[in-house]
């Protein structure tokens, strides 16, 4: 039966799921049935890891059980560390990540994705280890050891440590726990799309993320946080805001961080983060980025509101990272640490009653050509 032909397929289902719901005229997030705005406020990364995979909140033991497995799966092979060692130090970490998480799958070579017990194992793996990557290809690449994790130490502490060697300030691991728990899922977007269109084919979980990963960094996706702080960075000042948001949309460049196929308004996620901005500046001081940030939002809410296009979660989560000092092209590694809970979600859930993405085209081409030999050509 013929049907119309939705670019991006726009506003066409592509599965149902159970796992979370954006309500894109009203600004509202649910991971299972609750806000996200609420699961900042009382959870942890960990702990909402758990509800997207699992389908609810864990009790007390099974939270317990859940962080332990995962905190004693974060460290990776040193044949792993050995492979960051030997890739080009100026290219790209998400590059670097896809490559590390597609060769860890080498070492689990479980191919019965229907093994439940070997599920959950590999899900804890991807959780865990993910971060000790990122980390260690941000020290590799500039001639630092790597630090393996500590176990004493709760998820984001750890990452940060790894990454600094450095106890990090509590408030910035209770800032960075949120940040991963806002970037843990969001529907059927492009790298969850990526990833099961892979898992449909039967492919093991280190494949279907490393897919993800590669959907995630294009800069219309997850890779826009790193072009929001450089877009900002070149911007400079408040008082320049206004003719560089002009010159961008007249030259019909897109403002990047901005902009939603779902939401019409804005991103509750930009909210959550622009709260996680003050209470990070309380503490630390501002940054002037988040000024230049501000200008632009108000200008481009001017010129852009009749289209319904707002902040998104890419526009101030930057702001957050660099206040950190952590260097912008690792943004979006940071994103995938917490999507790989999402993706890991749809990855189970499509398992349990799969088919093969298989769409089809409206061919536009021709028919009934024939070959020309190339000295008739
Ligand atoms: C985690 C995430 O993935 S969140 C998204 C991160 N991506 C970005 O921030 C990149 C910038 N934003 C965009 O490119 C887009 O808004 C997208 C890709 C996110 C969604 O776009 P789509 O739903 O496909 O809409 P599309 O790109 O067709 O834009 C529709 C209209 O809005 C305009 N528009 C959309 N986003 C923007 C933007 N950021 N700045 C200026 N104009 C924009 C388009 O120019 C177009 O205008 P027109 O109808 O006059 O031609
Ligand atoms: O839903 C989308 O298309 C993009 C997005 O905001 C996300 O993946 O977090």
């Amino acid at each position: 039966m013929p049907h119309d032909f939705m670019p991006g397929l726009a506003g066409v289902p592509a599965a149902k799921s159970a796992i979370s719901d954006v309500d894109g005229t009203r600004g509202i997030l649910e991971y299972r049935g609750i806000r996200v705005e609420e699961l900042c406020q009382h959870s942890s990364f960990l702990e909402t890891s758990y509800l997207l995979l699992f389908g609810r909140l864990p009790n007390a033991s099974e939270l317990t059980q859940w962080v332990n497995d995962v905190t004693h799966h974060r460290r990776i092979k040193f044949r792993i560390v050995d492979l960051l060692k030997v890739m080009p130090e100026h290219g790209h970490p998400m590059d670097a990540l896809q490559a590390a998480v597609a060769a860890l799958g080498m070492f689990y070579p479980g191919r019965n994705v229907k093994d439940v017990e070997n599920n959950y194992w590999s899900a804890v793996r991807l959780i865990a280890k993910l971060p000790t990557i990122v980390a260690a290809w941000a020290r590799l690449r500039r001639g630092d050891e790597y630090i393996p994790p500590r176990d004493d130490l709760p998820f984001a502490e750890n990452f940060l440590y790894m990454l600094t060697e450095n106890m990090p300030h509590p408030l910035w691991s209770e800032v960075f726990d949120d940040c991963l728990i806002l970037h843990a899922e969001h529907t059927m977007n492009a790298s969850t799309f990526a990833g099961m269109v892979t898992a449909s084919t039967l492919a093991d979980p280190y494949t279907v993320v490393a897919s993800s990963i590669g959907a995630l960094k294009g800069p219309l996706h997850g890779g826009a946080n790193e072009e929001v702080v450089m877009m900002l960075r070149d911007i400079g000042t408040p008082a320049q805001a206004k003719s560089a948001v002009e010159a961008r949309l007249q030259g019909k460049n897109k403002l990047m961080g901005f902009g939603h196929r779902v939401y019409k308004v804005k991103d509750p996620r930009a909210t959550v983060l622009q709260d996680l901005c003050m209470r990070l500046f309380n503490v630390c001081g501002t940054s002037p980025l988040y000024e230049v940030a501000v200008a632009v939002e108000q200008l481009a809410g001017e010129r852009l509101k009749e289209k319904g296009i707002y902040p998104n979660v890419d526009f101030y989560s930057g702001i957050i990272y660099d206040k950190m000092g952590i260097e912008v092209d690792l943004f979006t590694p940071l994103f995938a640490m917490a999507r790989v809970s999402g993706w890991l979600a749809h990855w189970l859930e499509q398992l349990r009653e799969n088919k093969l993405y298989r769409p089809d085209q409206i061919y536009s081409g021709e028919h009934d050509r024939h070959y020309v030999p190339i000295d008739r050509r």
